[in-house]
């Protein structure tokens, strides 16, 4: 069944990610926090049992968001120019979050490791065969990323979670995109741009020594 017009459809959201890169390979904040607002919009109509997971997420988009609408916004347009500005103006915690506990690049790297788990996750789903079960699909992608960042007791929580996705073809279906081939179709489309963003900030964070911020 295709998407009903204006319905809530996870290809728009993926689809901000696209619009997130320029042609100079600078990532927009805007389109980048609009795709994240989907994302958890999308994780909320999975039920209460994700919103320990949606909560952190919303803290950290509204942290971003409030640069963005700030004083300093020209800072905050691209990744680029909000790395530049934070570390000119002394503005990053580097070894112990302290004066500055929510600078906007340590903000940003706790969602730039999340896409890595979304990035892991959609191309399991994508690749999958139709009886595979989402729930194993999430957890091997959150073990081979995010995992490694959190303590014993969210990965127990966010395993515990996991369990409570509904099956791969349910869930393609969920994703309000089509049949459960037309959403596998545009999951291959989406997935270059999730790549191209996480790419970008990857390279950007290990010049200049960012992706260990505390
Ligand atoms: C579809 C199932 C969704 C599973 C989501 C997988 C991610 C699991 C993350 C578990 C995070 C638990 C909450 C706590 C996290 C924080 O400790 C931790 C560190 O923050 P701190 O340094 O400020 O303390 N925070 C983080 O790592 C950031 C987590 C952000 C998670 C955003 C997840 C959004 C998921 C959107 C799902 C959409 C699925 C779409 C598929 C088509």
């Amino acid at each position: 069944m295709a998407a009903a017009a204006g319905a809530f459809s996870l290809r728009e959201v993926l689809s901000a990610f696209q619009a997130a890169v320029t042609e100079r390979r600078e990532v927009l904040l805007g389109p980048y926090l609009r795709g994240w607002r989907g994302l958890v919009r999308f994780l909320n109509s999975l039920g209460a049992i994700f919103s320990f997971i949606s909560k952190d997420a919303v803290a950290k988009i509204q942290i971003m968001e409030s640069y963005c609408g700030g004083e300093r916004r020209e800072e905050y347009r691209t990744l680029q120019s909000m790395v530049a500005y934070e570390l000119a103006s002394g503005l990053v915690d580097i070894q112990r979050r302290s004066e500055h506990p929510d600078s906007g690049c340590r903000t940003v790297l706790r969602l730039h490791r999340a896409l890595r788990w979304l990035q892991l996750f959609l191309e399991g789903l994508r690749t999958a065969q139709e009886d595979s079960k989402t729930s194993t699909i999430c957890t091997d992608s959150y073990n081979a990323s995010l995992a490694a960042y959190h303590p014993w007791v969210v990965r127990k929580a966010a395993t515990v979670a996991f369990c409570a996705l509904p099956s791969r073809n349910a869930f393609l279906e969920i994703m309000n995109v089509g049949t459960p081939e037309e959403a596998v179709v545009m999951l291959g489309d989406a997935l270059p741009h999730i790549s191209s963003v996480y790419g970008i900030t990857e390279e950007l964070y290990a010049q200049h020594k960012l992706l260990n911020l505390p």
